[in-house]
């Protein structure tokens, strides 16, 4: 088997997703490939997750994180530039999630740190009450490949990583999957001078150890991209809206709030992030533009400017009461995110 090395110059997660993608499908089976990155403020989400029931959307907006749903499954992490990324892909029989977790453990052990796999998919220092967890894997397999990636938390804004994982409780209900929060903590207090170009060396130092070979190391940025099929295909994808929010499993949101005057209820069903069925309730004495409501807002896409746009013509409809009106297209606009 062929070994390569390969870092990544940008800290956009749309691009580094893209990258791990384009050449996991495309690499040889022969080959094994590791690549190492890092993401400037974002929340990834695993394949499967709802980012309204996962993470904190309003804040993020507010703060400009980034949200980036990935190929694989597991809960949703927050990466900044304290926090390192690694992938491992190889073709079977040589893909091996075991031996790639045993490389990352030898790399940290080389700079004193005492890490080990707490039998999920974490890795954790300490014991007990003290365990810390400073590592969160996740896989994708096919029938003749698989990669393994994982976070190191070595100097990350730990107080925006529970800040952006701690939703906003609302009436959702949710299929798909949640993550498993846990108590983290960063490498740098075990090993203050710890940083990402150090636990490169020493990830890669292991890693050519291991099989015995020394790739020379490539770098990939946005201005020296290798010839990768169906990048910017990828890389659009990868930065939608559909992708990112869009492939959310199936949900409803049920919402309600007194006015002054009257009482609201609006339940929403939602697929791919777009309302299919809207039901409206109110005891208010002027009840049809809220019935009305319920029919546009079918077909609307779950964002606040969408839903502010429907709102936007029901008051051009009902001029009269646009006071009214403009109080609950305040109110639900907020809502979505
Ligand atoms: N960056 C980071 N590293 C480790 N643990 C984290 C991180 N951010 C949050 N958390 C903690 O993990 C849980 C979620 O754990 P859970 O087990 O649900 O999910 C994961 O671990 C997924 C790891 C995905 C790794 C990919 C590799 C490249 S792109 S992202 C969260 O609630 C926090 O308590």
């Amino acid at each position: 088997m062929v070994s390569r090395i390969l870092l990544s110059d940008s800290y956009d997660p749309y691009f580094n997703l893209a990258v791990e993608d384009c050449i996991f499908r495309s690499m040889s089976p022969n080959q094994r490939v590791l690549f190492l990155w890092r993401n400037q403020d974002t929340v990834v989400i695993g394949r499967s997750q709802n980012p309204w029931k996962e993470c904190n959307i309003a804040k993020m907006e507010q703060e400009n994180i980034s949200l980036a749903r990935r190929q694989s499954g597991g809960g949703a992490v927050f990466h900044d530039l304290g926090n390192t990324n690694f992938t491992f892909m190889a073709g079977k029989p040589g893909y091996s999630k075991e031996v790639s977790t045993d490389i990352v453990l030898q790399g940290l052990k080389s700079l004193g740190i005492d890490g080990y796999a707490n039998g999920r998919n974490d890795l954790v220092v300490g014991e007990g009450d003290s365990m810390r967890k400073f590592s969160g894997s996740a896989y994708k397999e096919t029938k003749d490949r698989g990669f393994h990636h994982g976070t190191l938390l070595l100097s990350a804004d730990l107080s925006r990583l529970a800040n952006y994982l701690n939703p906003d409780p609302k009436k959702l209900q949710s299929k798909g999957i949640s993550s498993v929060r846990s108590r983290v903590m960063n490498l740098e207090e075990v090993s203050s001078d710890i940083d990402h170009d150090t636990v490169c060396e020493a990830i890669i130092d292991a890693f050519c150890d291991y099989y015995g070979q020394t790739p020379t190391i490539e770098t990939i940025s946005p201005e020296a991209l290798p010839d990768l099929p169906g990048f910017v295909d990828k890389f659009s994808e990868q930065s939608s809206w559909e992708w990112n929010y869009g492939k959310s499993p199936q949900f409803t949101h049920t919402l309600d709030e007194r006015f002054k005057w009257g009482g609201v209820e609006v339940h929403l069903d939602l697929k791919n992030a777009q309302i299919i069925a809207a039901k409206t309730f109110t005891d208010s004495l002027y009840p049809d533009p809220i019935e009305q409501l319920a029919e546009r807002l079918v077909g609307v896409a779950y964002r606040s400017d969408a839903i502010s746009e429907c709102l936007d013509a029901l008051i051009n409809d009902f001029p009269e009461q646009t006071t009214e009106l403009q109080e609950l297209k305040y109110w639900l606009v907020k809502a979505v995110s």
